[in-house]
């Protein structure tokens, strides 16, 4: 049985705005899912209605198996944690955490124990006797995730936790996340806007794009098989390369032909599935890893063409080649030992097995 049912929900909110327009989404227990999607996509609106914080204006939502539709907050068995903590400032961290099991009239024994359980888990053991305002944002959302784990709910919800973090204190602390996941196992959704967190945290990720779902799977199925262009575009980093292209059909073996005369064969195992596209234009979508210099030619679906960069950006592990074919930008990412010099024509190699084409039209992956 699924932990969280969405069925055919839609949100409508006053003024005619339809922030989630008929979406199905069935979470297992223990699972781990990010929603994920730019701003306004209604990935925040799909998580209050789980909370019960938004009413539904369509479809239904359970719970462990119960429809949740008509059911409050308090009384859906979830612990939510907010980009601000929200902790009560005059209370010490234990007193923060025992907060809403003090409320539920818990005996003192059982939240004692689920508080130092928790803070176990979560190193803040020593911090027990402290109040918010001596600690530091990462310790305040690790208690606010204390206050999450002693209630032990069927269901813990996220609301971009870690947005307000600096850079180096989000990544430890969505490390953190996970460990805390892998150890309570508690059915998650979280949502956030950052795809290297959606990729790095999830089981299985929800990509959201104007009130729907683009497409639903594990990180790396939507890295290597995404659906749609946006889904292509908006996973990995730097994003995927697309360019103007045409599927041409010459003497039985299709090809690909890209600005400035460059041709790639399209590889056998894909010439079936790109029969059809035989004459029509396309975006050739291929990722800036797949396009790097020119280095073991004996790996099969290979195209070897000549390029001119732009723009070099050392990253240190790698070095990021920018260049630009009749207006499409198109980065590559070689070995930072590779020589590059903007204006130098250089030879890269495109790996094929990682091709995809697009139809501009509807978007769709080939
Ligand atoms: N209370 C509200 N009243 C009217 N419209 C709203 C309300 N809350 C959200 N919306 C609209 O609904 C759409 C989805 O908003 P939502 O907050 O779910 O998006 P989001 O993907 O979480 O974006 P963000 O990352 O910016 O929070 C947006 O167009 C937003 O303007």
């Amino acid at each position: 049985m699924a932990q969280v049912s969405i069925r055919k929900v839609v949100k409508a909110y006053e003024g005619g705005v339809q922030a989630v327009k008929g979406i199905d989404l069935e979470i297992a227990d223990h699972e781990f899912v990010v929603l994920v999607g730019p701003s306004g996509c209604g990935k925040s609106t799909t998580l209050r209605m789980i909370a019960g914080l938004e009413e539904i204006t369509g479809g239904e939502i359970a719970i462990g198996g119960t429809v949740v539709n008509d059911i409050p907050p308090r009384d859906r068995d979830i612990a939510m944690v907010f980009q601000n903590y929200a902790l009560y400032p005059h209370m010490s961290v234990y007193e923060n955490m025992a907060f809403g099991l003090t409320l539920r009239k818990f005996p003192k024994e059982e939240i004692k124990r689920r508080v130092e359980n928790a803070a176990r888990i979560l190193d803040i053991t020593p911090l027990l006797d402290r109040k918010p305002k001596a600690l530091s944002g990462g310790q305040r959302q690790r208690v606010a995730m204390g206050r999450a784990i002693v209630r032990d709910p069927k269901v813990f919800l996220f609301d971009e936790p870690l947005s307000n973090l600096d850079a180096k204190l989000r990544v430890q602390m969505r490390t953190e996340i996970k460990k805390v996941h892998q150890t309570v196992k508690t059915t998650t959704v979280y949502v956030t806007h950052d795809q290297v967190e959606a990729m790095t945290l999830a089981d299985r990720v929800v990509v959201m794009n104007h009130g729907i779902i683009e497409q639903v799977g594990p990180p790396q199925e939507l890295y290597h098989h995404p659906k749609t262009r946006f889904v292509a575009g908006f996973i990995g980093s730097p994003a995927m390369n697309f360019i103007p292209a045409r599927v041409e059909n010459g003497s039985g073996a299709l090809r690909v032909t890209l600005p400035n005369g460059i041709t790639v064969p399209v590889p056998e195992s894909r010439t079936a599935r790109y029969q059809t596209a035989a004459g029509r234009e396309v975006l050739f979508g291929i990722r800036p890893e797949h396009l790097t210099e020119v280095k073991n030619l004996d790996r099969d679906n290979i195209a070897v063409f000549e390029l001119t960069p732009e723009v070099i950006e050392p990253m240190g592990m790698e070095t990021l080649v920018h260049l630009w074919l009749q207006g499409a930008e198109v980065c590559c990412r070689i070995d930072p030992t590779t020589p590059a010099e903007p204006g130098r024509p250089m030879q890269f190699a495109a790996d094929l097995n990682h091709m995809h084409l697009i139809d501009p039209e509807s978007g769709k992956v080939l």
